[in-house]
């Protein structure tokens, strides 16, 4: 009821030692709070928070428009709903390495487990389009040493993402993940890598853990959990999915109220009234009332 009950710290600390295990932890993105209670309720990982979904909950597109305040607390609030260690994306950083280390702390308050910056130049874009650049590896390295510096609980999850792939081709990505481990990321993100021999070839390089990225209509092959297990990826993010499906049956739903006239056709396809309040937990604050007034009187 209300909020989380396992302090961020535990939970930091637990997703390190689960990173650890060997076993690939699955981290669907949420789109609201609401759907951070369900991803912990049907037995996931984690909690992955998007900066693609966040920009797009904005109606704007994903190019670096949004700011560490809108993402801090946008990851606030979906992060306090659950027991789940919460990963965020934090894009570039919000600016030079200063600015990094500012966001460090500010994602640290907001009880995040960790987040992942990335490597690309400012305007960032969707790492699955053409067209992106990265900074040189030297200024990637300020970021990440900035980002270690600032960060004050050392089991927050410090994830290094090379958009290199696409540009230097994958020796070059490999050669930037060696250097950002040893600059101290604590999990590899090498995005937009094609195959599941790719991230094979990473995990042989480096000897932190390696996160992947499925994400739908993208340069990547969307593999199956086991495939990822196989080649030793450990964390897999589902970051746009749900966004994509509830959009998708919104779209739907519009559509046919407008040509039907009404949404009763729709009724069996929705979340029902008691789901929602079961979700919710709407009866314990019916009782919590209860027992507050109880006491009064
Ligand atoms: C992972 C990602 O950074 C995100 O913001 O969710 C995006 C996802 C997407 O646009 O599909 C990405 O750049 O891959
Ligand atoms: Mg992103």
């Amino acid at each position: 009821m209300l909020h989380a009950r396992v302090p961020v710290h535990e939970r930091r600390a637990a997703l390190r030692a689960a990173l650890r295990s060997g076993r690939l932890l699955r981290f669907p993105g949420a789109f609201n709070p609401l759907s951070a209670v369900l991803i912990t309720e049907l037995g996931f990982d984690g909690v992955y928070v998007s900066g693609a979904v966040l920009a797009a909950d904005l109606a704007l597109p994903d190019i670096g428009l949004t700011t560490l305040t809108e993402v801090a607390t946008r990851a606030g609030q979906i992060a306090r709903v659950t027991d789940l260690p919460t990963l965020v994306d934090a894009d570039t950083g919000f600016g030079e390495p200063m600015n990094v280390a500012r966001t460090i702390q500010t994602l640290e308050d907001a009880g995040l487990a960790g987040c992942h910056l990335e490597d690309q130049v400012n305007p960032k874009r969707c790492g699955h389009l053409d067209g992106k650049t990265v900074v040189p590896t030297e200024e990637m390295l300020r970021r990440l040493r900035a980002a270690v510096a600032a960060r004050r609980d050392p089991n927050f999850l410090l994830c290094a993402r090379t958009d290199a792939r696409a540009l230097e081709g994958l020796t070059g990505a490999i050669e930037r993940a060696r250097a950002y481990v040893d600059a101290g990321a604590d999990l590899i993100f090498p995005e937009a890598l094609a195959d599941a021999s790719e991230f094979e070839a990473l995990r042989g390089a480096v000897d932190v853990p390696i996160l992947a990225n499925m994400t739908e209509f993208g340069k990547s092959e969307l593999l199956t959990t086991s495939t990822l297990e196989s080649v030793g990826v450990n964390l897999v993010l589902y970051p746009v999915t749900l966004l994509r499906i509830a959009m998708g049956a919104v779209e739907d739903g519009l559509r046919r109220i407008a040509t039907e006239g009404t949404q009763a056709g729709l009724v069996e396809h929705m979340q029902t009234r008691a789901r929602l309040y079961e979700l919710l937990d709407y009866s314990a604050y019916t009782s919590f009332d209860a027992s507050v007034l109880t006491f009064r009187t």
